[in-house]
Formats: structure tokens, sequence, C-alpha cells
């Protein structure tokens, strides 16, 4: 049995996966959700045609991961692609956030970092020659960012931990994806807090894009996707010029 599995999958990006991986791999027998939201899993298994199986779960619990590999080990199935979708940010300073909720920054890196770690253990067993790793790491990846510095420092390890993994699993034939897109139009800044820049704004990009763009990275194996010229740009600044540029760049215009 040939399966995808797909976490924060109830929303956003994770759940545009969902949708478009029926149509980019028609072999896949089943497609493993997971999500705290379990009404909101439910509403897509309905509107899908290949199987969804749903695994309603809180990944800063150790629960759901352990009902996961209970499936894994039961139906022994290859997991032909992980999408590790779940994850959150909070605008703020450091000292503000962690005012407003002490737990909240340590929450994020347990998610944004842990948790995708420990999924992408859970179900490397049963992944094998041509299987993808897909991981959402953010262009805020690319470089430290004041007023959501632990943020972009949990999307730095996705983008790290992506590279060095891929290089790891090259040889088993297993491809590992970084996708590091700009803003995209999610509920994503109803938990953040509003984007509230106009540069934001403007490099704003639909969530089917950004995954169709995805879909055809991972398809060509490549160790990076970027959607659209913006983010392309950032990417080049990033890489080319000192980071305390960039970011006294982004703190005049980026949020
Ligand atoms: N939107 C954007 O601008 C960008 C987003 N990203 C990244 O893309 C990924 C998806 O974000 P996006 O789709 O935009 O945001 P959404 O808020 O729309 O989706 C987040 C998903 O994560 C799930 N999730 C959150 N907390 C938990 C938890 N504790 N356990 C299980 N699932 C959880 C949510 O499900 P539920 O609440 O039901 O548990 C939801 O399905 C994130 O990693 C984000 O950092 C990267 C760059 C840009
Ligand atoms: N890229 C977005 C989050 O990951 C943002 O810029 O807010």
């Amino acid at each position: 049995m040939r399966i995808a599995i797909v976490t924060g999958a109830s929303s956003g990006l994770g759940r545009e996966f969902v949708r478009q991986l029926e149509h980019f791999y028609r072999e896949l027998d089943e497609i493993w959700v997971i999500a705290r939201r379990e009404e909101r899993l439910v509403e897509l298994k309905k509107e899908m045609k290949t199987y969804v199986r749903v695994f309603a779960g809180d990944m800063e619990q150790s629960l759901v991961y352990k009902q996961v590999k209970n499936r894994l080990e039961n139906q022994n199935p290859d997991v032909r692609m992980l999408v590790n979708a779940a994850g959150f940010g909070k605008i703020g300073t450091v000292s503000d956030v962690a005012q407003e909720d002490k737990n909240l920054q340590l929450r994020m890196i347990d998610l944004n970092c842990r948790g995708l770690t420990e999924m992408t253990c859970v179900c490397l067993p049963w992944m094998s020659r041509g299987s993808r790793i897909v991981n959402l790491a953010s262009a805020a990846a690319f470089c430290p960012q004041s007023g959501f510095a632990v943020y972009a420092a949990t999307k730095s390890y996705v983008l790290s931990f992506s590279r060095g993994l891929g290089a790891e699993l090259k040889d088993k034939g297993i491809w590992v994806t970084a996708v590091c897109p700009g803003p995209v139009d999610t509920e994503f800044f109803q938990v953040s807090g509003s984007a509230g820049s106009l540069m934001k704004e403007s490099v704003m990009a639909e969530p089917y894009d950004v995954v169709r763009q995805a879909l055809l990275d991972v398809r060509e194996k490549k160790e990076l996707s970027v959607y659209g010229a913006a983010m392309k740009g950032a990417e080049a600044a990033a890489k080319l010029l000192p980071h305390s540029l960039v970011m006294k760049a982004m703190e005049k215009w980026g949020r």
C-alpha cells in the first residue's frame, strides 16, 4: 500500500498539499492527515477521492506520534511522501511575546522543530527509493528577524535539518525538499498576528500557487522550493549581503 502523510492538514498549506497530491501522485492508496481540529480533517476526507485516514491529535503531545507509528507497524505501507506542514509563528519581540504567554515560544520550538523531527523519524523506516520528505520552512529561514526572532530561528532549523537529512538520504534515493515561501494567505496570520506591513501584503501568495510550485520542485528533486520573484530576491539578498543590512531593511519595510 502506497501512502502520503501530511501534518497540519486542517488548513492552509497542509490542506492544499492533500488536495493537490491526489492529482500529482495518482498511485497513492491512502493519504494520512494529522492536525488537532478533527472536524476539519473529516471535511477534507469527504471532498477527496483517495481514502483519507484521520489522526486528530496535538503534535506537542506524544500520543499522536504513537498512533501513527502503531498504524505504520500494523499496515506496513510504503510511505511515498511525508509533508511536514504543522507549525505556527507569533509576531512580536521575544520579551513581549513571553510576557503575554511565557510558554508560547517554547511551544513554537516544540512544534516547528521537535514535532517535525519526530514525525520524520517515525516515518523514515517506511520510506524507500523515490520517497519524498517535504518540510515547510519559510523565507524567514534565510536571515534572522527581529520581531519574529523565535519563529525565524525555528525555520532556520527546518532548512538546515532538511539539507543535512537530504545529504544523508541521497544514496537511499529519498529526496528532501525544504519549502520556503514568503507570506501566504492562510490562517497563519490569525495565529501569528496580522502581517501588518504593506510590503508583506504586496507579496502575499495564494496557497494553491505555492503548493503547486513546491510539488513541481519536489518532482524535480530540488533541495529548495522558493515561490515567486520577491522571495527568490530575498534568498539572494540573504546570501550576498551582510545579514545586519538585510535585517535593517526588514525592520524598515518588513513589518
Ligand atoms: N502562511 C505563511 O505565510 C507561511 C507559512 N509557512 C509555514 O507553513 C506551515 C503551514 O502554515 P499555514 O498553512 O500557512 O498555516 P495554518 O495556520 O493555516 O496551518 C497550520 C496547521 O498546523 C496545524 N497545527 C498547529 N498546531 C498544531 C499542533 N499543536 N498539533 C498538530 N497540528 C498543529 C494546524 O491544525 P490544527 O490547528 O487543527 O491543529 C494547521 O493545520 C507552517 O509550518 C508555517 O510556519 C511558511 C512560510 C509562510
Ligand atoms: N514567511 C512568512 C512566514 O513564514 C512571513 O513572512 O510571515
